[in-house]
């Protein structure tokens, strides 16, 4: 690999601040229509993921944050682009989880806008001229979706989490890959025996070879079983460079924005016209397509600098959410205002959706906000336990629930979605967690209103059709997983879907639940 960049230094500025400042505009311009012209040579998720990875380069918050960065600082323009970069890496690293697994897409943005600042080449992957095994610190997803899958038999990364772009990009080109691989840098081997499938690298026999080469799926844009059966394939987005990547997916719709993650840096509340701006963006490729805008959901492992910070022992059982409208009605208001609005610019089918609900009093507080603030169609989100519990109340003050298995699972299980230590308590296959899906789904039917998954687990191919068989309308997720998840759906009837569904109901654990192979 070509050596990382090192940290550019602070300073001070060359010459006129302004000028310098005003370099960083054209800079990432130049990244971007770079990426830009690599996305149009390719297909598919390589296509989507250097799109994303092209709109990031061009994002105005970046950029403008740099630009700050050398007007009131004097920082050189590279210091000042590497320190903006820092701030959204930190926010992105503070919420952890697939959040924190965003953190290379940045890192790699950041790296390339510095290289053009300063006429140097980029790192990336180098020239191979022999099928070989590639082992590196962490894979930009940019590079990962150059990679020639004739040349690259495996793919073996110290850093990176399973639902980054990385490894998504490497299980879609067919590249088996083992990520997390911790001090595989430092082994002196002969030769690494890759088995995908199974997260394993062995070196015990020095032979070069690579296992668990699946096929890149196909999907053909339309959420549906094998027997016409419909359940909608949705992007989970939080940005506009999201939204056009999900569309390119093929994504029927948006089943979660995240509208926190556009305000992940700022430092004071965004106007009512910039929210406006904001959340138009992220409508504006989905005219005509259903599009479910979440409310603020703050504080815990999303912090937003312009909310006070409270002291709080146990911040994941605080004031984050949903709550934090409870105590400032004034700000949900003008949001809820300002996505009315947005909705009316781009001519999406706009619904909101409350974080964090608890009860069905909650939920009616938050449905008779958005109804007072225009908006048609409500739902909350089901992530509390209790809220599953009360799913048949919740149902009847709203349109529509979407069920948030990250959070749900953290609090069914007591087990910090953060913490390494307990990461088997949150995994999507438990038989608990599917327990209290499934009774969700079944109030949802009973009082013929939509459900759906939003959580991660809806990202999983092998439990789409479960979740299908358990009755839920709905999946959101990531855009790479779309093709994947919808071909595994096409590829089962709704009977098979139930089977699979009872069997992992009835499961002890998890890893009976799940399929073998999987
Ligand atoms: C979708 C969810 O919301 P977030 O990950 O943003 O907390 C969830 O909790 O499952
Ligand atoms: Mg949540």
């Amino acid at each position: 690999m070509a050596a990382d960049l090192p940290e550019p230094a602070s300073g001070p500025a060359p010459g006129d601040l302004a000028a310098e400042a005003g370099r960083i505009g054209p800079a990432a311009a130049k990244v971007a229509a770079r990426l830009s012209d690599r996305a149009r040579s390719v297909s598919g998720d390589a296509r989507s993921v250097l799109a994303t990875t092209a709109a990031m380069a061009e994002d105005p918050a970046l950029v403008q944050a740099a630009e700050r960065l050398v007007t009131e600082r004097g920082l050189p323009a590279p210091r000042a682009v590497w320190e903006a970069a820092g701030q959204f890496i930190a926010a992105l690293r503070g919420a952890g989880g697939y959040l924190a697994e965003r953190v290379r897409d940045v890192a790699d943005v950041r790296d390339r806008i510095i290289a053009e600042l300063l006429g140097v080449t980029p790192p990336g992957v180098p020239e191979l001229t022999a099928p070989s095994v590639l082992v590196a610190r962490d894979l930009a997803p940019a590079d990962t979706a150059g990679l020639d899958p004739t040349l690259v038999l495996a793919l073996v990364t110290e850093e990176g989490g399973p639902t980054s772009h990385t490894a998504i990009l490497a299980r879609a080109l067919g590249i088996p890959a083992v990520v997390a691989c911790a001090g595989v840098l430092g082994l002196d081997a002969p030769g690494l025996a890759v088995d995908g499938n199974a997260g394993t690298v062995d070196i015990s026999d020095g032979t070069v070879r690579a296992a668990g080469r699946g096929s890149r799926q196909q999907w053909d844009g339309v959420g549906r079983l094998a027997d016409g059966h419909p359940i909608k394939l949705l992007a989970n987005v939080g940005s506009a460079a999201d939204a056009h990547a999900a569309a390119a997916a093929g994504a029927e719709g948006i089943g979660l924005f995240r509208t926190e993650f556009c305000y992940l840096a700022a430092t004071d509340e965004p106007t009512v016209a910039a929210q406006r701006a904001a959340y138009a963006a992220v409508l504006a490729p989905f005219a005509g397509k259903p599009v479910v805008v979440r409310t603020l959901d703050a504080g815990s492992d999303k912090p937003l600098a312009f909310l006070p910070a409270t002291d709080e022992p146990n911040p994941a059982l605080g004031v984050r959410g949903l709550r934090v409208a409870f105590q400032r009605p004034d700000l949900i208001d003008r949001q809820l205002a300002a996505v009315a609005a947005a909705a009316a610019d781009t001519g999406a089918e706009v619904s909101v959706m409350a974080p964090m609900v608890a009860t069905a009093a909650e939920a009616r507080w938050f449905a008779e906000r958005a109804r007072h603030a225009g908006i048609a169609r409500i739902g909350v989100m089901i992530e509390v336990p209790a809220a599953a519990l009360a799913a048949t109340e919740i149902l009847a003050a709203v349109d529509f629930v979407s069920i948030g298995t990250n959070d749900l699972a953290q609090y069914v299980f007591a087990a910090d979605r953060q913490l390494g230590a307990v990461a088997a308590l949150n995994d999507p296959w438990q038989p608990a967690l599917l327990r209290l899906v499934a009774m969700v789904a079944e109030a949802a039917a009973k009082a013929g209103k939509p459900a759906g998954v939003c959580g991660e687990a809806a990202a999983d191919p092998a439990l789409a059709p479960v979740l299908a068989g358990l009755g839920l309308t709905s999946l959101s997720m990531n855009p790479v997983a779309l093709p994947p998840v919808g071909a595994a759906l096409a590829g089962v009837d709704l009977n098979a879907c139930r089977d699979r569904a009872k069997a992992a109901l009835a499961a002890t654990d998890p890893e009976t639940a799940r399929p073998q192979g999987e």
